[in-house]
């Protein structure tokens, strides 16, 4: 395109116009202006007044209805307006006045191209330019407005275009040769003036920063917090013409993301849920906008636009562009050499060094408040540590721990505790002590898979915290990526971390803790976890001395019941060779820890001998452990010999220990070995060959010194041929068997026996009976004697209390059943339970006392031993019932 310089074939077409004639006078009323006007401009200091002064001058002379003066910025090839005759401009009242003002036209046009390289001033018709494709709006804006004609000059600076002077006319034809020549005079002046004024402002502009910088720096000295200082930095930054908004963010302790800090969404704020979600959110540092900031020490200007093209994703990005903010700027906050976050300002123009004066400021403050908070939160911490010890110190058991720490961690540091393992007396594997199931309520299946059991020290996760100096952070989402199968779990509580640490009593390693939370302070962590550390060292020892307790209340309880017993059985009598021979196989086996098994019938003394033996041995310091295998229920009779965990089956509420732990370092009687269920015989053979018990429903195994000794008065070769005794454990058992011998193999011992018991039960009962009647031994030697040593026992202690005199004269020797004699009729009055109750009574007296076995009340009444001794307690049958009465 071409554009041809004014035409004066235009003015032709406008005859009305006045063409000055150019007298002398004229021309030296016009050199007088010029000289005026240059002397005048030169001292202009303020903008206003350069072109007001210029156009009044020239209209003095010429005529034309407005001028402007607009600049260029190299730096964005365009021009703006600088200088504006408001008073003049027809265009004042035009819609898009407002906005020409402001605007930036491109240098890369044709009109414009044409001006900046003419040197004379260079007219145009509007109606000619203004519809060119890329003409500035300006054109058009002034035609409509009745403007024909526009002269355009170049002003230089040092032989560069610095701007243009633009002239518009009404009439065509009024920009004539000496007006142009005027106006190519006084271009230079003009531009002088121009450069004048810009360096003016410039030098007012940096006053006025600096004025600004030293108010700010004033205002944040006085600043203690982030309140104050987010007040400080608005009252300053809204002195800042055209910012729109600005945030300071603050790096996370992560030193991976930035959440705001301070947030000033400027006159126009975005809706509450908008403004709570960015205020809430950590933006990531390596986002590509903000890891440019934290890297360059100059201010960055971004265009939302541009970035989001380019493909950046951060989420407030996408915010800036919903705000319609253009531009953003963004300048790092250091302190010293450490980033303290950054300062975003919704801004379009940035004076880099003003910025950098006020981000210099909002750091010192920023790291004044960052330490204070610090200093602050370490008292909290100790002072928090502090309750927490008081808290723990009142701790006896697990639950009340648990208690403790959840209420602290839980509440006050959003921390969940999900697990405390603590190692085992083995020192290699680590039982869990305490944790949270409901925290995995998500995944309860996988957790209690996962980390209930019981795992060893060289488990690799515990392993490394076990070796670490303070806890190691497991990062939920990293751990997934690296495949630790646990992580999922993690992932579950919607918790970022699992921080483990080490658990020490001293130097010793206790156990592990595992706490989830999305934050954790390491002080806070390494002061809690000494705490728990003592507690459980605490607890554990309080645990032991429970246990101890608990076993010697068992042991004394034994104590108590065995005294009678062994006060029963401090003598043996029997002078007969069968007894004899006892006495030898006792003292060849008593010394070794060989097992015994003593045979005999019912009541012939297999007790006293297993007690005989066992006080005779090494392991006479400690109490013999008694166990009879027939007077327990079968469901029971494991959990009596193994012990039993917590909750191993129903009604296992407390953790028990077993007969054989116990009977460790002592002797463990299993009376009537005979009719232990197949299912314990199992388990009993695996603890004789391993010399160590597993209690039920627990996983260790302890180790056991018992010297076993077991009874029967069943035939266990004819129960191992019918497959009720195991024939391994038999063999187990029979290594040294000693066969006592029936009363009834032994009648030189009756006597004596006699003797020995009217004594002792004359001694109890405190009756003087000193002999026995010829007759009553008459009767003692000719009975048979099926419940033997026992039997006669029984017989004497009762007839002992029915002896008035010094001399047993009778003895009750049973005769056959009373039942056999009772009354029909006085049976038919009585209920079932009474009926049931008098035949047990009558049946355990026939055998004289014995409830099971061979020849025992079960065996008669045809129900299990452990039956009848539930019926005899369920129906309140005592030992007085079935030895006293007639
Ligand atoms: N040689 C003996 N000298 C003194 N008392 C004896 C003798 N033998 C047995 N007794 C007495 O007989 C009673 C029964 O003895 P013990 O309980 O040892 O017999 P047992 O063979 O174990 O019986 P069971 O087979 O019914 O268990 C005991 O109270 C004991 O006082």
């Amino acid at each position: 395109m071409k554009f041809t310089e004014n035409s004066l074939m235009k003015r032709a077409e406008h005859p009305e116009i006045e063409v000055p004639v150019l007298s002398k006078a004229v021309l030296e009323q016009e050199r007088k202006m010029l000289l005026d006007l240059g002397n005048d401009i030169t001292s202009v200091r303020d903008k206003n007044d350069l072109l007001a002064l210029f156009s009044k001058r020239i209209k003095s002379l010429f005529y034309f209805t407005h001028t402007i003066v607009t600049l260029i910025d190299y730096k964005d090839e365009t021009y703006t307006p600088f200088l504006l005759d408001d008073e003049n401009s027809p265009i004042r009242a035009h819609t898009l006045y407002q906005q020409l003002i402001k605007a930036r036209f491109s240098l890369n046009e044709p009109f414009i191209q044409a001006v900046l390289h003419t040197a004379d001033p260079i007219s145009f018709i509007l109606e000619d330019i203004m519809d060119k494709p890329l003409s500035p709006l300006f054109l058009r804006v002034n035609h409509e407005e009745g403007v024909q004609e526009i002269l355009m000059t170049r002003l230089m600076k040092e032989g560069k275009p610095m701007g243009f002077i633009h002239i518009y006319t009404d009439r065509p034809g009024s920009f004539t040769k000496e007006f142009r020549s005027v106006i190519k005079g006084i271009a230079p002046q003009l531009s002088g003036a121009v450069s004048n004024i810009l360096k003016n402002e410039e030098i007012l502009n940096k006053e006025k920063e600096k004025s600004f910088l030293l108010d700010f720096s004033s205002d944040i000295a006085k600043v203690r917090t982030k309140v104050e200082l987010a007040a400080a930095v608005h009252s300053s930054l809204s002195k800042l013409t055209d910012l729109k908004a600005y945030a300071i963010r603050r790096i996370n302790e992560d030193g991976a993301t930035l959440s705001p800090y301070i947030f000033d969404p400027g006159p126009i704020p975005p809706d509450k849920k908008e403004q709570d979600r960015l205020v809430n959110t950590n933006f990531p540092i390596n986002d590509g906008l903000q890891n440019r900031v934290l890297e360059s020490n100059i201010p960055l200007l971004f265009n939302v636009d541009r970035e989001i093209q380019r493909g950046i994703t951060s989420s407030y990005l996408q915010f800036w562009k919903r705000m319609e903010y253009k531009t953003l700027a963004g300048i790092r906050l250091r302190n010293a050499e450490t980033n303290l976050g950054i300062l975003w300002l919704a801004i379009e123009e940035i004076n880099i060094q003003l910025l950098q004066g006020i981000c210099s400021q909002i750091s010192i403050a920023m790291a004044n408040i960052i330490a204070n908070e610090q200093v602050s939160k370490k008292q909290e911490e100790q002072a928090f540590l502090l309750d927490f010890s008081h808290d723990i110190t009142q701790v006896r058991t697990r639950t009340e721990l648990q208690d403790a720490i959840i209420r602290v961690i839980d509440k006050t540091m959003h921390t969940k505790l999900a697990m405390i393992r603590v190692i085992d007396e083995d020192g290699f594997h680590l039982s869990p002590f305490m944790f949270d199931r409901t925290l995995f309520k998500n995944a309860e299946a996988t957790f209690d898979k996962m980390s209930v059991n019981r795992i060893t020290i060289e488990e690799p996760y515990t392993s490394r915290v076990l070796a670490s100096k303070e806890g190691l952070v497991f990062n939920v989402a990293e751990e997934i990526r690296d495949g630790n199968a646990y992580a999922r779990l993690w992932e579950t509580t919607g918790l970022k971390n699992m921080y483990s640490l080490p658990l020490r009593a001293g130097d010793k390693n206790i156990g592990t803790i595992w706490l989830l939370a999305n934050r954790l302070s390491k002080l806070m962590m390494k002061g809690i976890c000494s705490q728990i550390s003592i507690a459980i060292a605490n607890i554990q020892a309080n645990e032991k001395l429970l246990a101890y307790k608990k076993q010697l209340e068992i042991e004394n309880d034994y104590l108590k019941e065995q005294i009678h017993t062994i006060y029963n059985f401090s003598e043996i009598i029997g002078h007969g060779v069968a007894m004899q021979e006892v006495y030898r196989l006792v003292s060849v086996v008593a010394g070794t820890n060989s097992t015994v098994l003593v045979l005999g019938e019912t009541g012939t003394g297999k007790e006293l001998i297993a007690r005989a033996i066992h006080n005779t041995s090494s392991r006479k310091d400690k109490l013999m452990v008694k166990v009879n295998c027939a007077a327990l229920p079968a469901s029971l009779i494991e959990s009596e010999l193994f012990g039993h965990e917590r909750g191993a089956f129903t009604g296992a509420i407390d953790r028990r220990i077993g007969k054989f732990e116990l009977a460790d370092h002592s002797t463990l009687f299993l009376d009537e070995i005979g009719e232990l269920p197949l299912e314990a015989q199992a388990k009993l053979l695996r603890v004789i060959q391993e010399r160590e018990v597993e209690r039920l429903g627990g996983k260790q195994t302890i180790k056991v010194d018992v010297r076993l000794i077991a009874a029967t008065n069943r035939n266990l070769e004819d129960a191992v041929k019918a497959g009720r005794f195991r024939e391994d454990l038999f063999y187990r058992l029979n290594v040294f068997p000693i066969q006592l011998p029936s009363l009834r193999e032994r009648p030189e011992d009756i006597e004596p026996l006699a003797n020995f018991f009217v004594a002792r039960y004359s001694r109890i009962t405190g009756r003087k009976i000193k002999n026995i009647s010829p007759k009553v031994l008459q009767q003692l030697g000719s009975y048979t004697w099926p419940g033997n040593v026992r039997e006669m026992e029984h017989l004497i202690e009762r007839s002992v209390l029915l002896t008035p005199g010094d001399t047993l004269q009778e003895v009750y020797i049973p005769r056959g059943t009373t039942a056999e004699k009772q009354n029909p009729a006085q049976l038919a009055n009585r209920s079932l339970e009474e009926v049931e109750r008098s035949y047990i009574i009558e049946t355990l007296q026939r055998c004289a006392g014995k409830i099971s076995g061979a020849g025992g009340a079960a065996e008669i009444l045809q129900i299990p031993g452990n039956t009848l001794h539930s019926k005899m307690k369920k129906l309140g049958i005592g030992k007085a019932d079935y030895f006293l009465t007639k």
